[in-house]
């Protein structure tokens, strides 16, 4: 089969249809050039490098009775991964948000609601700076810079948040977490970390989504 358009390689075992497959970040065509700076502190330009996808993941199907993403994928180390080791950058579209500093609560609202990433389930907050931040190009906008990898991403996309997933290796509880970090362009980035016990060959990883992100989706 001919690698699915749009594509920037052909992407790793089990990938889903109609995503494409990043090894770089894309911008949003609505990304303020204004904003590079914050993403790229070492350039003017935005120029990540690519990222490989990682030999110790894989996407899998979840087919464990129990697990409340059954019939969905998760994001599973396919070799040991040590205690605190980076184990994927999360790519997708970066995208941002300015609210001028004057809006009430319900602009506010209004304002997040014609935001077509705010429902995405892909999403992640990169970077926040308030008007009165030096860095902010835009005086009296707060800037809200994030990653959607709904439509397109890497296999970091898959990592699932470990509330109600069935016990593995004794735990309950988070082996991964998000940290923000730096690519070797000097690019901010999201990335997956394992945690102090590592992640045992075949378990899924598993991080905390936070409860700001259910919290959001339960309505509570
Ligand atoms: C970032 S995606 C994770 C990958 C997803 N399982 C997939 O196959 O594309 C987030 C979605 O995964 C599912 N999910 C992740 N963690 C979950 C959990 N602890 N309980 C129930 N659903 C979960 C939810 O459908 C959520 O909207």
């Amino acid at each position: 089969m001919p690698p699915q358009k749009g594509h920037d390689t052909p992407p790793p075992p089990n990938w889903p249809e109609g995503v494409i497959y990043l090894i770089k970040p894309r911008l949003s065509p609505l990304f303020p050039p204004k904003l590079i700076p914050l993403l790229s502190p070492n350039s003017k330009t935005f120029n990540p490098k690519a990222i490989k996808h990682p030999s110790s993941v894989q996407i899998k199907r979840i087919e464990t009775e129990g697990h409340p993403a059954k019939g969905q994928n998760g994001l599973f180390a396919k070799s040991k991964i040590k205690g605190g080791e980076m184990i994927i950058p999360y790519l997708g579209v970066l995208h941002s948000t300015l609210i001028p500093d004057d809006l009430d609560e319900n602009e506010i609202e209004i304002l997040r609601q014609k935001d077509p990433h705010s429902s995405s389930d892909y999403d992640l907050s990169l970077l926040r700076i308030s008007s009165s931040d030096i860095r902010n190009p835009f005086p009296g906008k707060h800037v809200s810079i994030g990653i959607d990898a709904a439509k397109m991403g890497n296999a970091a996309r898959f990592v699932n948040d470990y509330r109600g997933l069935p016990i593995q290796n004794g735990n309950t509880g988070p082996n991964a977490e998000f940290r923000m970090g730096q690519g070797e362009d000097g690019g901010l980035r999201m990335e997956i970390w394992s945690l102090k016990g590592g992640v045992g060959k075949g378990e899924e990883i598993r991080v905390s989504y936070g409860k700001g992100w259910w919290g959001a989706r339960r309505g509570c």
